[in-house]
């Protein structure tokens, strides 16, 4: 049996695709949602449309995971320590992290949230291009899967493939989870540009000289540039710049046609990490003497400090400079 924290879209997706070869017990903070998954097979509030596998049960007690060796861990990168501070961690299963951000404050990735939180607990990161009605659907879907080593990914990947869902291995868990959570602002940026009628051309632009920063900040933390180049980075990338199914893009163009970020995400019961991702990336980079202006565009924008033509002209004004360093 495989356990899932957290039933939010990507978790439920996630449960359904591991359904497919193993009994799944998924655990969610709300009442209605574990209910509805028990009776229904169905999570209207975060899936809706998906109709979920008999083998994916429900539950609101997270003591009911005790004893269950592999544990996909995806609530929102925000509450990642607290989720995993209250659950029982004592036989040490192995953590497969599925949230994309940065910790606010501590700038610490999800694996070093997780080693502290779990001290122990066998690490992996999955990262990649993933929506999750796709995968809940059985679309074909393809992940970084990274861990310690690559054997132990690897021998992780083998339990869970799936004939639509397909791991590939990795031994750089900094490098999976830098381009999850870079690729998200950058989405935000894309999404800037076509909501305010900026361009194909400037989305463009975004993707190539956002993949440039992403790779930056991820080498300035160590991860290694050509995991950044595959489907955890670019890949990812590619997928939330190019659509309007990423949550990240729609909070871009609405804020590209002239809403505040208030506005745009008033009443949203799903995430959009890039807005709590922007400012602690901007924070970061700025900390780590690495130059991401695309990224600290965004989170200005976010902050209400400054308006999509002032970001544009700041962008636009900065000297010329080779393409590649
Ligand atoms: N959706 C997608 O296509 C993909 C998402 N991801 C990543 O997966 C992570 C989860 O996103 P997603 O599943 O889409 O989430 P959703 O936006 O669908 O749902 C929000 C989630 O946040 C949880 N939540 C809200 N408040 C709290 C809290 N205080 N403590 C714990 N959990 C809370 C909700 O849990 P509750 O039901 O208990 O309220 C719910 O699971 C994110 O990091 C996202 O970037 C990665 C790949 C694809
Ligand atoms: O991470 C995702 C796809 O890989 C989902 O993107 P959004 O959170 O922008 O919808």
């Amino acid at each position: 049996m495989i356990a899932v924290i957290g039933a939010g879209a990507w978790g439920t997706a996630l449960a359904n695709a591991m359904a497919q070869g193993e009994d799944v017990l998924i655990w969610a903070r709300e009442p209605d949602v574990v209910a509805s998954i028990n009776s229904d097979h169905s999570n209207p509030l975060f899936l809706p449309g998906v109709e979920l596998s008999a083998r994916v049960r429900a539950t609101t007690d997270l003591r009911d995971l005790a004893g269950i060796d592999l544990w996909l861990v995806v609530p929102p990168a925000q509450f990642l320590g607290r989720v995993l501070g209250s659950a029982p961690l004592e036989a040490k299963p192995t953590l497969v992290l599925c949230a994309k951000g940065i910790e606010a404050g501590s700038h610490r990735l999800m694996a070093e949230v997780a080693a502290e939180a779990a001290p122990g607990a066998p690490l992996a990161v999955l990262s990649g291009p993933s929506f999750a009605a796709e995968t809940a659907r059985g679309l074909p879907t393809a992940v970084t899967l990274a861990a310690a080593s690559e054997g132990q990914a690897a021998a992780l990947a083998e339990r869970i493939a799936r004939p639509t869902f397909r791991p590939y291995a990795s031994d750089d868990i900094v490098g999976a989870e830098i381009g999850g959570a870079v690729k998200n602002v950058l989405a935000i940026a894309c999404g800037v540009a076509i909501g305010a009628g900026l361009g194909e051309n400037a989305r463009a632009a975004i993707i190539a000289r956002g993949f440039a920063e992403m790779t930056r900040f991820g080498v300035a933390r160590g991860a290694r540039a050509e995991t950044l180049a595959g489907l955890s980075g670019l890949g990812d990338l590619v997928l939330t710049c190019g659509s309007t199914q990423s949550r990240n893009m729609r909070l871009g163009m609405a804020l590209g046609e002239g809403q505040t970020a208030e506005q745009a995400l008033a009443g949203k019961l799903s995430v959009a990490e890039g807005a709590a991702t922007a400012p602690v990336l901007a924070e970061a980079a700025a900390k780590a003497g690495v130059d991401m202006p695309i990224s600290a565009a965004v989170a200005s924008l976010l902050a209400g400090q400054a308006t999509v033509p002032e970001v544009m002209d700041r962008l636009l004004n900065r000297p010329l400079r080779a393409e590649v360093r």
